[in-house]
């Protein structure tokens, strides 16, 4: 610990950081059952602990397997642990006192900890340990299994015209108007990816009887799976499935033979498959005569419409004693070094307020304590909110103006004044983030929401900040991919002549292409420049008469992906703009993965002695490509966005700003809701359990982990108070709560006699007996 404070410049001492302390120092038989606040160090915890073990207790890295949730989280477990080894290592060699170890210590390679997310880890360990000449592994992205889903499950077999089907999972999903190919596609691989998440008997459910739409959604999802199957390919299920089932059968005893230490964080959001997994290798482990360590804070469980189950988590001992015999010890994290007092105390008083929340936390949670070091303000919680959602923009965005670029924004609250502004040398617009429960930017019926209006003021201000949201629109609507798709549709299928062929085309698909189409011929018409000697007008009409020359090689095959690198030079907004690239990259990765599992992989063929390749390989690649990015089967991934650029301010879900901290956080609390409309209840102050609890009902009755105890509603309740209890824990400095008038003051109802009515709202403080603890007007915050 000595090491660590003088090089790291951390203090942890076993009285200011009792947890923390013991966590880190424990013996390395000694099981760790770590019940963590935000804030509280976790990640730091898990690498010290790593290095702990390979210093101290002198382990060999290769025997230390550490995992976490996301990509995100898991690179900065890496980093962390890579960038703190090196530097405690460089002070022991320095150090007199270890001249008789120097050579141990400088063959530790930190390289041999196996890290990553546990799809990852699959990845690699099914690659590294494969039988001779079997193939590795082959992984499609979440996209490519939708698109795979569209073309097997639903377009073959006309399923997607079945009526049963497409009632039973409108009802599922609780759509009102019915879903389209896309959407019928995304609601099949969630129930197949519960299927495989809580080890689902696939046999019972499709005989269950229930729904006659059960036995044809089995049906697609059989035949989804077989595809996979013939193919060798992987979706991240059924990687995690052929993980467990090779640990299993002992076909990885090589690797197993010398695990010693699993340790795994944001255990919350853990699923029942994970769970096996992790025992499975925690069994190993322990016969090793290592440990297993689980860190999770069950308030930040917000994963469930992807099948994580929280209980695995607030059960953990119990669950890991009946598995394996182990009883791990149970340390609490509570003290918060990432936020002011004033923050931390709004945390806790939030999470406290709900009485039936407290049912499914860990038993006896302590309160999170404020221990953040070095002088701060405590500049109390703000809220600005206004009539209506245009007002509220502007002022925001001149606020932020004023924050990031006038010199400051000054708030008095009694007799004391502070200043708010971004700090002048070191800091910048990227120091503040902005969260909603969705980043979208328009919502169905057209309507600009707060993320649209925020855009559109910031940027037009003299001095324009920009955001970063590339997730507010749908794919198919981007103005620049609509002129990329359109261009290519244009130049590989002119006049539509293989696209009318196309049976089953459906008719969503359809419009998009016109549009598509459409936008290319405005595109055309509007950039005239030339770029390697043609105008784009040329270079379209060069492959439209296929007249090669100047439009592209003279070759057999011709890789789409080539066409998309040409055109994008006259597409400048996606090569320079950090949005733009985010959507080139979807484009050209739909078209590199699609190349997995289309005939044609990717090409257009032209070949003078079988002239109907060309037609098969055009129709191939826009089944492939087109359709999934039409049909909305194709999103922005979340880790396409892993790195935010650092001038602008990123707006985004609360779920991508899980683990993150910024110093100044916009949480969005009601700028949808003008009144208490029952449509939107979902997103406030359920009445139901919703479609992921309404699945989770569905499909648990027949997976080990039976029908959860708590009903849907009791769980939509605590999903959105997780949901707003990660969003208020993220500031480190400052919290400014954003909304409506009406969400703070009521509305007034139309009538000859007008009566006052209130917005029932988790995000504002109320719990779900109807009482709402912040208050009308929300007088315990400042309002600017
Ligand atoms: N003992 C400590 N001394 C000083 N700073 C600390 C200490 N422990 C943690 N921190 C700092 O507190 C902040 C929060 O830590 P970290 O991000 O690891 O928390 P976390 O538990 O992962 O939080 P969350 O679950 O809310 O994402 C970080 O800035 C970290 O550097």
């Amino acid at each position: 610990m000595a090491a660590v404070q003088s090089s790291l410049d951390r203090t942890i001492t076993p009285d200011g950081n009792q947890g923390q302390y013991e966590a880190i120092e424990s013996a390395l038989d000694r099981s760790l059952f770590i019940v963590a606040g935000p804030g509280s160090g976790k990640t730091m915890v898990m690498a010290l602990r790593v290095l702990k073990l390979i210093y101290v207790d002198k382990i060999d890295s290769s025997t230390i397997l550490a995992t976490t949730f996301t990509k995100k989280a898991a690179a900065e477990l890496r980093s962390r642990i890579l960038g703190w080894g090196d530097r405690l290592r460089e002070a022991f060699i320095e150090n007199p006192a270890y001249t008789d170890q120097l050579e141990a210590l400088q063959s530790i390679d930190f390289n041999q900890i196996v890290t990553g997310t546990i799809d990852s880890i699959s990845e690699n360990i099914l690659q590294e340990y494969r039988e001779p000449g079997s193939p590795a592994p082959v992984i499609i992205e979440d996209f490519i299994a939708n698109a795979m889903m569209v073309r097997y499950g639903l377009l073959r077999g006309h399923r997607y015209q079945n009526e049963d089907l497409k009632q039973y999972l409108k009802n599922l999903s609780g759509n009102t108007r019915g879903l389209n190919t896309g959407g019928m596609a995304g609601i099949l691989l969630e129930i197949r990816d519960r299927i495989c998440h809580d080890q689902v008997d696939i046999d019972a459910f499709c005989e269950s009887g229930e729904d006659p739409g059960i036995e044809v959604a089995c049906e697609a999802i059989r035949a989804y799976m077989r595809e996979l199957e013939e193919r060798l390919l992987y979706d991240y299920s059924q990687l995690e499935q052929e993980f467990y089932q090779k640990l299993l059968d002992g076909g990885l005893t090589e690797f197993t033979d010398k695990i010693r230490f699993v340790l795994v964080d944001e255990y919350q959001d853990t699923n029942l498959l994970q769970e096996h997994i992790y025992f499975e290798l925690a069994c190993h482990a322990l016969q090793n005569g290592g440990s297993v360590t689980v860190v999770g804070d069950d308030d930040q469980s917000i994963y469930r419409f992807r099948g994580a189950t929280v209980d695995l988590f607030t059960h953990f001992p119990a669950r890991i004693q009946e598995a394996l015999g182990v009883q791990p010890a149970t340390i609490t994290l509570s003290k918060n070094y990432r936020s002011t007092h004033t923050i931390v105390d709004c945390v806790e008083h939030y999470v406290a307020c709900d009485e039936n929340f407290q049912q499914a936390r860990v038993a006896e949670k302590p309160a999170i304590q404020h221990a953040r070091i070095g002088t701060q303000e405590n500049i109390p919680i703000l809220g600005m909110f206004r009539e209506d959602i245009d007002t509220l923009a502007e002022d925001l965005s001149a606020f932020l103006r004023d924050v990031v670029d006038n010199g400051g924004v000054e708030i008095t609250q009694n007799v004391t004044t502070y200043t708010l502004r971004i700090d002048a040398d070191h800091g910048s617009s990227a120091d503040i983030c902005v969260l909603c429960s969705s980043p979208q930017e328009v919502k169905a019926n057209g309507d600009p929401r707060l993320p649209y209006l925020l855009r559109h003021y910031l940027h037009t201000s003299p001095n324009p900040i920009d955001v970063f949201n590339p997730r507010g629109q749908q794919l198919k609507d981007i103005p620049e991919v609509q002129a990329l798709c359109g261009l290519m549709l244009e130049c590989i299928d002119p006049g539509c002549l293989v696209q009318n062929g196309i049976r089953n085309l459906p008719n969503d698909a359809q419009d998009t292409f016109s549009t598509w189409r459409e936008a290319a011929h405005t595109y055309i018409q509007q950039h005239t420049e030339k770029h390697g000697e043609i105008t784009l007008e040329e270079f379209v009409q060069g492959w439209q008469t296929r007249t090669p020359r100047k439009a592209f090689e003279q070759k057999r095959e011709v890789p789409l992906l080539d066409l998309v690198y040409r055109l994008v030079t006259w597409i400048p907004a996606m090569q320079d703009d950090v949005e733009g690239l985010v959507y080139l990259e979807v484009i050209t990765r739909t078209v590199t993965q699609s190349a997995v599992f289309t005939s044609f992989g990717s090409e257009i063929i032209f070949d003078a002695n079988a002239p109907d390749l060309e037609g098969k390989s055009i129709k191939d690649a826009i089944r492939g490509i087109f359709i999934p990015l039409a049909t909305g089967a194709i999103d922005i991934n979340e880790d396409l966005l892993e790195t935010i650029p650092n001038n602008r301010i990123p707006i985004m879900s609360i779920h991508q700003a899980k683990g993150l901290e910024y110093p100044l956080v916009i949480v969005d609390v009601g700028s949808d809701f003008k009144t208490d409309h029952h449509t939107q209840a979902f997103k406030r102050y359920p009445k139901e359990g919703g479609k992921t609890c309404r699945m989770e009902d569905e499909l648990r009755a027949f997976s080990p982990l039976l029908v959860p105890q708590r009903p849907g509603v009791d769980r939509a309740f605590d999903d959105l108070i997780r949901q707003y209890f990660v969003a208020f824990s993220r500031p480190q400095d400052v919290l400014l709560l954003v909304g409506l008038n009406s969400v703070k003051d009521g509305y007034l109802t139309r009538g000859r006699r007008p009566n006052r009515k209130f917005i029932p709202n988790v995000a504002t403080g109320w719990d779900r007996n109807d009482t709402w603890h912040w208050g009308q007007g929300l007088p315990n915050i400042v309002h600017l």
